[in-house]
């Protein structure tokens, strides 16, 4: 299992009202699968990822990534545990735009500390898996919206995390390019042999999943095994029939 939420909520106070974005949440995500969060807009998914990848803290519960207790490590401990341990795919790409394809990809890779012919050759070899050998010296902003989250991918596979997350990769491209991203990603997965997690509010993502988990107004409402069977009739946002 590379994740675990034990008795995880997490709060915000707005106007003096306490709001919790996830209660009582338990799950397990477990190695080497392709696992998706569904539900609406709002039901929590943004900020479970944000649990799990370790940018955000819970107001009372347990993170475990990897064995690891997030909840004992100091701020500059967790930062350096989430570099180590995770990769991000975000909605809107986030590349550094003043760097092309191959430094974008390369960044991670410097920042571990990783000697030079290893950068450029797992830079290479990431490039190519991800269809971009062509592209290496381009600039984010000469990179269609799908390309761009190709160079995204490969950078968050550079140094090999156990996890991927991604937080709703497909919301900014067209529903073929999302379908080709989804399919790269799926591809990645097993050819690293990492965990991803992606957020998605389409039902139809689901049949492409290993495990699916449900959200609804911040907790858990089901969890489904090779949720193939489901997308022939795909049941209502964040929850089964
Ligand atoms: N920083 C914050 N302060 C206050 N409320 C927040 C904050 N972040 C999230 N929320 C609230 O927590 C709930 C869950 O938000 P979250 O972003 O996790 O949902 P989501 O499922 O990712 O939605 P979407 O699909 O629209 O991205 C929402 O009601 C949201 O308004």
């Amino acid at each position: 299992m590379i994740a675990r939420l034990v008795g995880v909520t997490k709060s915000y106070t707005l106007g003096g009202a306490r709001l919790d974005a996830l209660a009582d949440i338990d799950l397990s995500i477990q190695d080497n699968r392709f696992t998706v969060l569904s539900g609406a807009s709002g039901s929590g998914k943004t900020t479970l990822l944000n649990l799990v990848g370790c940018i955000d803290r819970p107001s009372a519960g347990h993170v475990f990534v990897d064995g690891q207790d997030t909840s004992a490590l100091t701020d500059e401990a967790l930062s350096d545990f989430r570099a180590a341990s995770v990769g991000f795919i975000f909605q809107s790409f986030n590349l550094i735009s003043v760097l092309s394809c191959e430094e974008n990809v390369e960044y991670p890779l410097l920042l571990a500390g990783a000697d030079p012919e290893h950068r450029r050759r797992r830079v290479r070899e990431l490039l190519a898996a991800v269809g971009l050998q062509g592209h290496a010296s381009h600039l984010p902003g000469q990179l269609s919206g799908g390309q761009r989250q190709r160079v995204a991918i490969a950078r968050a596979l550079a140094n090999r995390p156990k996890l991927v997350l991604a937080d709703e990769p497909t919301a900014n491209l067209d529903s073929a390019t999302g379908a080709s991203i989804i399919a790269l990603m799926r591809d990645m997965q097993q050819r690293e042999h990492t965990a991803f997690v992606f957020s998605s509010h389409d039902p139809n993502i689901l049949s492409q999943a290993d495990d699916a988990v449900f959200i609804r107004d911040g907790r858990i409402v089901d969890r489904v095994t090779s949720p193939a069977v489901l997308a022939v009739s795909p049941p209502a946002m964040g929850e089964r029939p």
